[in-house]
């Protein structure tokens, strides 16, 4: 059987507490207004952006035994495969503190159950034996406890070792050891990008060339995101920037996941660099638009790539 679809691989799962705040200040009394729960992590966000657009899609990584139940629910709900590996304790929770009147989102991000060695060595046969079965793999988010940097540095050797096409999305050292064994696909937002190069980069020019910088070492595609600005898009022969249209944000929770998500299930269908570009950030403005990491109906995310401005990055 040929290998098809993909598998997310999320190393650090959260269920993530939104916590709406109005007027939300550091070191006073803060009071919630309303508060939802949502199974996330970048990679599990990433397995369910994607479960409408592409078949199978895999969700595999690690989970906190005794608090999977909205996990299981979300692979259910969204027809994902279920191969996360259960570990002893709960995954984490992060806190996203939304304040509507400035308009900003506060991630207070915990640090997640402790991986053992016995639960890291199962993992990579879980993902030698699932690399089979699936064409592409998006590794994403933050380590837990316990594992080495090295982390994804040994899983994208291990993947494209397996002929399996990789994506990359994480942040620093475990990032820039990753980057290093040259993955198919990274989005690093600007921050991340510049943690990746080493130095400021204050102009669009500056970015360009340290994207272009990270694709003459091998990375197939660079896709940086830039919050309300847009995106920057990457390869060996062309280089695109994508404007969102007008937006009402309402959380910013999951945008980067998102884009990652466009921007690969436009890449498996085959296309190009332009057309990615508008399925990254329809997909990233579709989810601003809701409160958890979900997109809008078809229609709507289709309605929104038209509106995305692409023009040449130079
Ligand atoms: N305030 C915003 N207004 C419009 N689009 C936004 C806004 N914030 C993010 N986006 C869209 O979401 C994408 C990803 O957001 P970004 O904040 O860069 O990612 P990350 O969450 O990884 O830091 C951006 O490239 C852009 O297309
Ligand atoms: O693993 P990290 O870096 O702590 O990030 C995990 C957080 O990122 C998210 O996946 C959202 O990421 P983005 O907003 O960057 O798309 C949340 O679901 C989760 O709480």
């Amino acid at each position: 059987m040929e290998a098809e679809g993909v598998a997310t691989v999320t190393l650090n799962a959260a269920l993530d507490h939104s916590l709406d705040c109005p007027g939300f200040r550091a070191g006073e009394v803060n009071r919630v207004t309303s508060h939802r729960v949502d199974p996330g992590g970048k990679g599990i966000n990433v397995a369910a952006f994607l479960a409408d657009w592409v078949r199978p899609v895999t969700a595999a990584g690690f989970l906190g035994r005794d608090n999977a139940q909205p996990f299981e629910a979300l692979f259910r709900a969204r027809g994902i495969e279920d191969r996360c590996r259960r570990v002893a304790g709960e995954t984490r929770m992060n806190l996203k503190v939304l304040d509507a009147q400035a308009g900003q989102v506060t991630d207070i991000n915990l640090p997640g159950v402790r991986i053992g060695d016995e639960d890291w060595a199962a993992l990579k046969k879980d993902l030698e034996a699932l690399a089979r079965q699936r064409r592409w793999f998006v590794l994403a988010g933050s380590l837990p406890a316990g594992l080495p940097e090295s982390a994804y540095a040994e899983l994208v050797r291990l993947l494209r070792g397996a002929g399996c096409l990789v994506a990359l999305d994480a942040s620093g050292p475990a990032m820039r050891l990753g980057v290093a064994e040259g993955p198919d696909l990274i989005k690093p937002n600007l921050r991340e990008l510049e943690e990746l190069v080493g130095r400021q980069l204050p102009r669009r020019e500056d970015v360009l060339e340290a994207a272009r910088g990270l694709v003459a070492r091998g990375i197939g595609r660079v896709v940086v995101s830039m919050g309300g600005e847009g995106a920057l898009l990457v390869e060996r022969t062309r280089a695109v920037f994508a404007r969102p249209p007008p937006t009402r944000v309402v959380s910013t929770v999951g945008a980067g996941d998102a884009m990652l998500s466009g921007v690969l299930g436009g890449w498996i269908r085959g296309e190009a660099l332009e057309a990615c570009a508008r399925w990254g950030t329809a997909f990233a403005v579709g989810t601003l638009t809701r409160p958890g990491p979900v997109l809008p109906p078809r229609a709507e995310v289709e309605e929104l790539m038209a509106r995305v401005q692409v023009e040449e990055a130079g």
